[in-house]
Order: structure tokens, then sequence, then C-alpha cells
């Protein structure tokens, strides 16, 4: 069979799988970026595509994110009886059984924990003292600085300094991220997550959607014929087509539930 040239005929040909995967990451994907991370909110009518697909039979659909799992379900305001999965801080919690047993390995240890109360003294201390127009984030294995909307110079000074303070704390994981340097204990991908919940409901096919460097862990698992992965945004990836921003990616989402709803209606 020739493979699908278009996005749209890759997800037309994600609908007719057997078993399908649709997981989207959340900030820059399904919702727009804001200064303040707790303002944000899911862009118009993404939110309801995924509930139309987790509706249809043998279809999984995942909320993947950086986020942590509590903040995942405020922000996306998915209850928890809904058949939505999310996983949250780039893998390392889920709300579904079958992912968190796969990522047990890479739990976060009382060690860590440890590692992660020095490294945000450290850390609070020069935001304070160096750059009090940044800000911070604290999450359950992670402390980010964010410098969105500050001066270029001076976001990049904020980051070098986060940066170097946190590569004197042996084991802290860096991660740079849009406007932001996450300095994490976490053992988990994302990509680790999304294959894990993909063998435990058997699907054959699967689509993600993501636009920054921690989705490419996704990206580069998703390698099978029938997969379909999604850049969203500028800049280099691994995935195979790329979309423009929120809005086109809530138009994909909601053209795959169609096609998958015709399929299903015709098998
Ligand atoms: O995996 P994601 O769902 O993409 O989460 C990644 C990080 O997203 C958040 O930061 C980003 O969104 C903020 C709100 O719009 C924005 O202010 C920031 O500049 C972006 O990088 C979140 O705050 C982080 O904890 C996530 O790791």
């Amino acid at each position: 069979m020739t493979p699908p040239t278009t996005l749209q005929e890759a997800l037309d040909g994600a609908a007719a799988a057997s078993g399908l995967l649709v997981a989207s990451d959340f900030d820059g994907v399904l919702a727009p970026f804001d200064v303040d991370p707790m303002a944000v909110r899911a862009a118009p009518g993404g939110i309801e595509a995924l509930r139309a697909l987790a509706g249809l039979p043998t279809t999984t659909v995942a909320v993947v994110s950086g986020r942590d799992l509590d903040t995942l379900r405020t922000l996306t305001r998915l209850g928890v009886d809904e058949p939505i999965v999310l996983i949250g801080s780039h893998g390392a919690e889920s709300s579904d059984d079958e992912v968190r047993a796969a990522m047990e390995a890479a739990a976060v240890t009382a060690v860590d924990r440890q590692l992660l109360e020095s490294l945000t003294t450290d850390i609070t201390r020069l935001i304070s003292d160096r750059h009090p127009s940044a800000a911070l984030e604290h999450k359950a294995a992670a402390i980010v600085v964010h410098t969105r909307g500050l001066p270029p110079d001076d976001a990049d000074a904020a980051i070098a300094e986060a940066r170097q303070l946190a590569l004197t704390h042996s084991g802290v994981k860096v991660l740079k991220g849009k406007s932001v340097l996450e300095l994490t204990v976490s053992h988990a991908d994302k990509g680790s997550a999304v294959t894990a919940l993909g063998r435990a409901r058997d699907v054959t096919a699967r689509v993600y959607f993501g636009d920054d460097v921690t989705d490419e862990d996704v990206f580069t698992r998703m390698t099978r014929p029938d997969d379909v992965t999604v850049k969203v945004g500028s800049g280099s990836t691994a995935a195979r087509y790329r979309v423009e921003d929120e809005t086109a990616v809530v138009a994909a989402l909601h053209r795959l539930a169609s096609a998958r709803r015709t399929a299903a209606a015709t098998s």
C-alpha cells in the first residue's frame, strides 16, 4: 500500500485501525501559552473532540504533559470518571494503573525528593537574589524557572545561571522548554509512558500531537508505519507531520473523530 503523503490521509488511515491510541501534549498543543501557567485554558473544541474520540469503540485517548497530574486535571477540566487517560510529570504520574505499573522503575524515590528539596532551596535563593522578575513553579518532581514575557537578555541570564546551579546537584535532569528551564528529579519520559499505554490497550495505530523537546521522546519512539506523529509549530523534529497551532490541532482531532465514527459505522 502507498504510504500517506498528507496529514489528512494519515489521519484517515489511522481512523480505520482496529485499535487506536490518540494522545496529545497539553501546553502549546491543546492550550495556547500564557505568562501565568495557571491561567491557561484549553483551546475551544479540543477537549470536546477528545471526549468524542474516547466515546468511540476500541479508541484510547490520553492527554500527556509535563504538568503535575493534579494540575493537568484542573486545567483540562476532565473528570476522574471520564474515559480519558491523563499522563503527568512527563510520564512519572498517570491516572491509568497500567501506565503507572509500567513506569514504576522510574518512580520518584525518597532520595530524589531530598535532592529536589536542596535544589529548590538553592534555585529559590538564586532567583530571588538575582532574577526577581523570573517566576518559579513547584511540581511534585521538579522546579521550573519561568521567563515568558521577560526581556530576552534577562531571560537568557536567568536560564543560564539556573542551569549552572542545577549542574552542581548531581542527579538533576535539566530540560529546556519554551521560556522555561525545568529542573527535574524524575527518571520518566513521555515516550515510555505513551508506548506503555499503547501496549496495554493493544492498539494498532497511534496518533500523537506535541510541540516541545520532551515530545520528541514520543516522536522518536513512534516509528511504526501506521503511527501518525504531528509537531505543532516550528523547529526541528522527528515527527512525520506538522501543523501550525492549537486551532489546527483541534481541527485535526475533529476530523479524526469524524473519520473514526464513519469507520465504526461501516465495519
Ligand atoms: O508537556 P506540556 O503540557 O507541554 O507542559 C510543558 C510545560 O508547560 C508549562 O509551561 C509552558 O506553558 C506555560 C503556560 O502557558 C508558559 O508560561 C511557559 O512559558 C511554557 O513553557 C508548565 O508551566 C510547565 O510546568 C510544563 O513542564
